[in-house]
Order: structure tokens, then C-alpha cells, then sequence
């Protein structure tokens, strides 16, 4: 059955933009005096690929007097003020790092943002041993998946929507703590494209920048996406004397916030207003998978939480009087291995057959459109679930710039501000430069045999084509 025999519930295409213009710069006020109160904060760190908790900070009553600053033009994508304080108003120079993924942005960029992305420790978690095979295998992964990650791309106009979005909602975040009388300049580092982390680092040190709130834009944490990230911030952390002495405060997950999740279900309630019939539409979470591994060898708390917000989510919908069935389902697996379940693709035809009629998708681990949202579930999701027998579907845009969710993301950095302290540093002599010559010839002995089976074998090549095509 063609998909465009059966009209959407809802006609508006989500085009992925915030519907604003970036801008690098604004006039701040000069000076405003806040009193803030921090809450105990969980920072979970992940290093080398593990996960791992470190619990942080405290109830604190501060006193801030905060200034807006100055930054010059810089390959990193910042939001700043132009307006110099006089340094008597105060010393403190607040930044804000958003951290988020990065997509390609030309379909030229896309096998090697692939490679980027396979190759990080943390999505794909080899033994230690087997480390040095990171690079060669992130090159096989990337240079074969390329052709049809492009297509995907070719679809949804020839590149990733997320540097854009992501300025937009720099932008947005830079607007709204001016309103609650903060000055910060922003940052936007990206994982796996430009501007990447380490620019956004550099451009933080060179604005001299005193205090630090880093907010990576997943609202749940996974050792995969903030984890990551997070990871990469502390390696230039541990070996950079500016960083280790700067106050930073990591807000690692917020989708348990109440601006958070209220946005969600405003967002939920008006896109069910747009059926004919909102009561009988099935509410379907789909998130962004990960390997099972992730959760149960290594602890990644990214299903708990993902269970948790949606609890939320629906907790809030019913609250208002909205009782619709809902479930929530993963997609976007990548190879052979066994992702969280159940899986998005299947749930859809289990639901056809089912007799549901009528679906509301519901991205809900990203908070921007992204290949996954426009090419994937507005694609090949809508066309699967009109195969299978559901008549209605609509699609909950991504919160994007939405101004209540802004202004939560803002509060929530005000909220961090007070349990900004340095972070750990690493003790001298412990390196991985203390690997004694044995360990080394061990591992260059097991790895090369390793690397001859899974690079050299015609057999495995062609089972990992089949995979990630
Ligand atoms: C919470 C969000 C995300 C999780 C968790 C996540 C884990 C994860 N992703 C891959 C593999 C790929 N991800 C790709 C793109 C991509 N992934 C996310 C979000 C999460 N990923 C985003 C926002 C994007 C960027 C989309 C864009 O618009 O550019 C891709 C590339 C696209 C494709 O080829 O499908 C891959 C590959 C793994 C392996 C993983 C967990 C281990
Ligand atoms: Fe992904």
C-alpha cells in the first residue's frame, strides 16, 4: 500500500528548524547579582568505554555577582556577549557547553563522520586489548555503511540539520538567561563533526572563561551519547592545568526536570488534538537504541531512565485528563549484535496486527530533527505502519526551540552554577604509558591475530557487509 494513499493525522512537516536566525553576538546587561541554590547533583563519568558514578556536590548558598563578557570571532561555533563588564563589577566569566553529536553536513562528510563515530571507545567498546583495532575497524564499519547512511541523508536534503538546530538553541538558551539576569557565553561542541568538542574546549580557555555548566543535549544519559562526551572533556580536563583548576558543572541527565517533561506533553497533547478521533491514538515512544551490552554488562542507566521520563511524560498527560494507551519501543540499531527491545520496526507491525488504527510517534531521546526523526521514522516508519494496517499517524516534532524548554534548560544552568567545582585531576604516574613491555608484546600478539581474522577474512567482510547495509 502506498503511504500517500492514507493522509497523516497531522499535516504539518517538521522541517527542523527553530524558525529563528542564529546570531553570534548580543548586547548583555552589566550586572546582576543572583542568589542560587544547588542541589546534590549525580555526575556520571564514563572512561574507557565502562561506565562509572562519581557523586558530587552539594547543597550550596551563593552569592554570584555576574558579569557578561567578551570572546572574539573563532572557528567554534559561540554565542557571546559584546559588551565588556568593568572587571570591578566582578570576576567571574560563566560559560555554557552544549554538547551534542554532530551529523555531517554534506554527503561528502559522511564516511568520515562515520568513522568518527566508530571510531570513539564508546560505541564501540573492544576489550582493552583489542584497542589499537579501533581505527582499522572504524574505517572498514564506516567506509561500508557510507552508502546507505548517504542515502539517508540525500533524503532529508544532503546533510544533518543539527549544527543548525543546535546553534538555534544556543542561541535561544543565550536569550533566556539573559532574561533570568545571567550572562554566559555558549559553546556548542559536537562529538563526531564540526565545530567538535576540543574547538569549543579551546575557545573556552582562550575567552578565559571562570566557571563552567556543561549540558549535554540528551536528555537521558547513555554511555554512548553524554557519556562520550563527557569522557572527551575530561582526557583535555586531566591534562590541561586551566581545566583542572576551572569550576565546571556537568548537568548529566534532565529529562526527570518538570519544564522538560511538561513541554513533552504539551507537545503530545496538541499533536493528539489534530486526529479526529484523539482518544483512541496509541502514544508510541520510539527511542534511539543501544546494545544490550551497554545496560547489562556495563551499566548504562539509559533504559531505566528512558523507562523513567516516559512514566513522567504519561504521568503528566494523565494528570490532564488524557488517558491514551501508550508503549515505547527502540530504533535505529546498527549490526549484528542484540539492541535494547523491543524493537521500533516490530512493534509497528504487531501493533497493525493488532488492529490499532491510530499512532502518535514520539521521538524521545533527542531533542532536535534529525536523520532518525525526518528519514527514519517520518519515512520509512510511516510507510512500514500504514503497511501493516495503522490508517492515522502522526509525529511529535523535537522540542527544538520551544520556549518552555528553553527556559527549563536555562533554569537548569543556573541551578548547576553553585555546584561548579574542579574535577578531579589525574595522579602522576597514572597513565597508560605504565604499561610494562610484557603487557604490550601480549596484546600486540593476541591483537594482530585478531586483526588478520576480522580484516583479512573474505568471509567476515562479507557478513559485516550484510550488517551494516
Ligand atoms: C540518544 C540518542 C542516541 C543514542 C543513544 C545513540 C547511540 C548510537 N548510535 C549509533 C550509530 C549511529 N548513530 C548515527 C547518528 C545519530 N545518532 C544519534 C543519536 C543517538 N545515537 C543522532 C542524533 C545522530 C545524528 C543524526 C544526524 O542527523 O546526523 C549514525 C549515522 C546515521 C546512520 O547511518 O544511521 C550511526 C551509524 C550507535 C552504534 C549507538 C550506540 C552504541
Ligand atoms: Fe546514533
Amino acid at each position: 500500500m502506498s503511504s500517500s494513499a492514507l493522509l497523516p493525522a497531522t499535516g504539518t512537516p517538521h522541517t527542523g528548524s527553530c524558525g529563528k536566525t542564529a546570531s553570534t553576538s548580543f548586547t548583555g546587561s552589566t550586572k546582576h547579582e543572583l542568589s542560587l541554590h544547588g542541589n546534590v547533583k549525580p555526575l556520571q563519568l564514563a572512561a574507557n568505554g565502562s561506565s562509572r558514578l562519581a557523586y558530587r556536590s552539594l547543597v550550596l548558598k551563593n552569592q554570584w555577582n555576574l558579569s557578561a563578557s567578551s570572546s572574539s570571532a573563532n572557528a567554534v561555533t559561540t554565542f557571546d556577549d559584546d559588551e565588556v563588564v568593568p572587571s570591578s563589577v566582578s570576576d567571574e566569566k560563566i560559560g555554557v557547553l552544549l554538547l551534542n553529536l554532530g551529523g555531517p553536513e554534506t554527503l561528502d562528510d559522511v564516511q568520515p563522520f562515520l568513522f568518527n563515530l566508530f571510531a570513539d571507545p564508546d560505541i564501540i567498546r573492544l576489550p582493552r586489548l583489542f584497542r589499537f583495532l579501533q581505527r582499522p575497524l572504524a574505517k572498514l564499519i564506516s567506509t561500508f555503511r557510507a552508502p546507505k547512511s548517504k542515502e539517508g541523508y540525500a533524503s532529508i536534503g544532503g546533510g544533518s540539520p543539527l549544527r543548525k538546530i543546535t546553534d538555534e538553541q544556543a542561541n535561544a538558551l543565550k536569550i533566556a538567561l539573559e532574561k533570568k539576569n545571567l550572562n554566559a557565553n555558549i559553546y556548542v561542541g559536537m562529538r563526531y563533526w564540526y565545530p567538535f568538542t576540543e574547538e569549543a574546549i579551546d575557545q573556552i580557555k582562550k575567552d578565559k572563561i571562570t566557571k563552567l555548566v556543561v549540558l549535554p543535549l540528551y536528555p537521558q544519559y547513555s554511555i554512548s551519547t553524554s557519556g562520550s562526551s563527557i569522557r572527551v572533556l575530561q582526557d583535555i580536563v586531566k591534562e590541561d592545568s586551566y581545566f583542572s583548576g576551572l569550576p565546571i558543572s556537568i548537568i548529566e541527565s534532565w529529562y526527570q526536570r518538570d519544564g522538560y517533561v511538561k513541554s513533552m506533553a504539551d507537545l503530545i497533547e496538541k499533536e493528539l488534538s489534530a486526529f479526529s478521533n484523539p482518544e483512541e491514538v496509541m502514544i508510541f515512544f520510539s527511542a534511539h537504541g543501544v546494545p544490550l551490552t551497554y545496560v547489562e554488562d556495563a551499566g548504562d542507566p539509559y533504559r531505566d531512565q528512558m523507562e523513567d521520563c516516559i512514566a513522567l511524560i504519561m504521568g503528566e498527560l494523565r494528570s490532564r485528563g488524557i488517558l491514551n494507551s501508550y508503549t515505547l519501543a527502540y530504533q535505529s540499531r546498527v549490526g549484528p549484535v542484540q539492541w535494547l527491545k523491543p524493537y521500533t520496526d516490530e512493534v509497528l507491525v504487531e501493533l497493525g496486527q493488532k488492529g490499532v488504527k491510530s499512532l502518535l510517534a514520539v521521538p524521545v531521546s533527542f531533542v532536535s530533527e534529525h536523520i532518525e526523526t525526518l528519514e527514519e521514522i517520518d519515512m520509512e516508519y510511516k510507510e512500514l505502519a500504514l503497511e501493516s494496517g495503522i490508517k492515522n499517524w502522526g509525529r511529535v516534532p523535537a522540542l527544538g526551540c520551544t520556549s518552555t524548554f528553553i527556559s527549563d534548560l536555562a533554569d537548569a544552568v543556573v541551578e548547576a552554577l553553585p555546584s561548579a567545582s574542579a574535577l578531579a585531576t589525574r595522579k602522576p604516574g597514572d597513565t597508560d604509558s605504565s604499561m610494562d613491555l610484557m603487557h604490550y608484546l601480549t596484546k600486540m600478539f593476541f591483537g594482530s591475530i585478531l586483526a588478520f581474522v576480522l580484516l583479512l577474512s573474505p568471509r567476515l567482510v562479507s557478513a559485516f557487509r550484510n550488517t551494516m547495509l
